[in-house]
């Protein structure tokens, strides 16, 4: 590997983006308006909702977007991109404009989530990174929220970082499994940066190094003060747990012991007896720890199973997204300007339904029933409507039209907020621990049938009226024009 000490991200792209660029370039629609969205087609792990994360990093990405002399000498000794192009790329600074939904909000399948407005070359440019940013943090967000929803108050650690697609992954996934409901994190820079909240046991090297347990919890507990004892590295119930008690024993009020870390077996049967050993010996409040390939499934039914489980540690399945490692959510163009410097919507066809693209620049609105703050569903429009000034909305599936409904005690929000405009950052990005709150309180917001982790119903996604004749419209017109080249 070549390091350059001016590296940044803007090559972080597809070399079609580049081509594309170029070609806009020289055909001279380089800084035509457009507009790009984006979407994911389906929902993770069978999920009701997901959790929108990864603005913070697209945030930065695109402030400090800037080809630097190094990126710019690569491309010359690599493409065959003119100087003047070159030139282009040097100069080239974001200037669009973004609204997107906020880290932490819930969104959903088919419906925007992220909308970028301006030069179409610059637009084009951003698509992979900012794919790449919001399909892996969003991912892990929800898998996090899946797993907060069946831990209940419970605490829960993240542990993944060993286990991560890479460092990069590790640090923003820990943040996202954080937005996501976790308490705190094991990755000691991830804490350093993100401001998460640290926390950790000791692992079996510390046991095997001292080859057995009393003496390996003897040491650990004459050097730390809040103690954690891993005790399944050899027999946790003959010998792991009495070593602990021994040694919280001898070392009285020295130490803080706060719990025991349980790491194999049948963790049910074994927390049951752990439990029951330390209430005997008088430590009612020690916490009993769980890890070992933990996700929202096997907590579930250890929960069924009455594990006398505390604290859940969380690290392979939640950092790599371990049962539905992509989301898949796409960009594209939904407007463009004209010749005659009109805005013009596109489409996307496909002879499946669900895979024909919604024309026309858009809003999300999350309709909640006034009276109990419940979502109703969320209404997809033209940019130029606006709910709050109807009476009744009339709500219904965009491919099975017969599934509809009124609402007339409602509230609306806009779930896309303005991020950049024309390039100038206009939204503060907040505190960690606030999205992480705003997160957990959204998933309040909705009705039980959709937050359960298996077979929610699916959560309402509707067109209004007005997106959903233009989009017939279009569909049309596109159809008209290829009978008229095949006559
Ligand atoms: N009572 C239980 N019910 C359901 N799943 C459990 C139960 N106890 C443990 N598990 C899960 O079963 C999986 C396998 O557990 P097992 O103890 O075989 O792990 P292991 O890594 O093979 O153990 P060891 O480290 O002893 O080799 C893990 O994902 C663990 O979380
Ligand atoms: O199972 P996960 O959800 O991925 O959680 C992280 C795992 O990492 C550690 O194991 P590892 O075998 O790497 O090290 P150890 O020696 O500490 O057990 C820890 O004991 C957990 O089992
Ligand atoms: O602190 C822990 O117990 C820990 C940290 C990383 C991975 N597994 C466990």
């Amino acid at each position: 590997m070549t390091t350059y000490p001016d590296d940044g991200l803007a090559l972080h792209t597809d070399f079609y983006e580049l081509n594309m660029m170029w070609t806009y370039w020289k055909q001279g629609i380089a800084e035509k308006n457009a507009v790009f969205e984006c979407y994911f087609r389906d929902l993770p792990f069978g999920s009701g909702f997901a959790v929108f994360a990864g603005l913070e990093h697209v945030v930065d990405y695109l402030t400090h977007l800037q080809f630097s002399e190094s990126d710019l000498a690569y491309l010359q000794t690599t493409t065959t991109y003119p100087p003047e192009f070159i030139q282009y790329l040097r100069d080239l600074r974001f200037t669009a404009s973004v609204r997107s939904a906020v880290e932490g909000d819930l969104v959903f399948n088919n419906e925007p989530i992220f909308q970028v407005e301006g030069p179409l070359a610059q637009c084009q440019l951003v698509e992979t990174a900012i794919l790449n940013m919001i399909n892996y943090q969003t991912l892990v967000a929800t898998k996090a929220a899946r797993i907060r929803a069946v831990v209940g108050d419970d605490a829960l650690m993240e542990f993944g970082t060993r286990r991560a697609q890479e460092t990069e992954a590790a640090m923003w996934g820990t943040r996202a499994a954080y937005i996501g409901g976790f308490n705190a994190t094991s990755n000691v820079r991830a804490g350093k940066v993100f401001g998460i909240p640290i926390s950790g046991t000791h692992a079996h090297a510390l046991v095997q190094a001292y080859r057995d347990d009393y003496t390996a919890f003897k040491a650990y507990a004459e050097a730390n003060r809040d103690v954690t004892f891993l005790v399944d590295t050899y027999d946790t119930l003959r010998s792991g747990v009495p070593a602990a008690i021994r040694v919280a024993r001898e070392m009285g009020d020295k130490i803080n012991f706060q719990g025991v870390r349980i790491d194999s077996g049948d963790m049910a049967y074994i927390s049951k007896r752990v439990r029951q050993q330390l209430d005997e010996a008088g430590f009612p409040d020690v916490k009993i720890i769980a890890s070992n390939d933990l996700d929202e499934n096997t907590i579930q039914n250890l929960k069924m199973q009455g594990a006398k489980i505390d604290t859940w540690g969380v690290g392979t399945k939640v950092i790599t997204a371990y049962d539905h490692p992509a989301l898949g959510a796409v960009y594209k163009l939904v407007a463009i300007e004209d010749e005659n410097g009109e805005m013009v919507d596109t489409i996307k066809l496909s002879s499946n339904a669900e895979k024909v693209s919604t024309p026309g620049k858009k809003q999300v609105w999350r309709i909640t029933r006034h009276s109990n703050g419940k979502s109703e569903g969320d209404w997809i429009a033209l940019a130029d409507e606006d709910p709050r000034e109807l009476d009744s909305l009339y709500m219904f599936h965009p491919n099975y039209p017969y599934i509809n409904k009124t609402v007339t005690d409602f509230d609306a929000r806009p779930v896309l907020q303005p991020i950049f405009d024309h390039g100038k950052l206009v939204y503060q990005l907040p505190a960690l621990t606030d999205i992480r709150e705003f997160g957990m309180h959204s998933v309040d917001s909705l009705w039980d049938e959709y937050t359960r982790v298996l077979n929610p119903q699916d959560y309402p996604v509707d067109l209004s009226q007005k997106a959903w004749d233009n989009k017939m419209n279009l569909i049309n017109q596109i159809r008209a024009k290829v009978n008229q080249h095949r006559a």
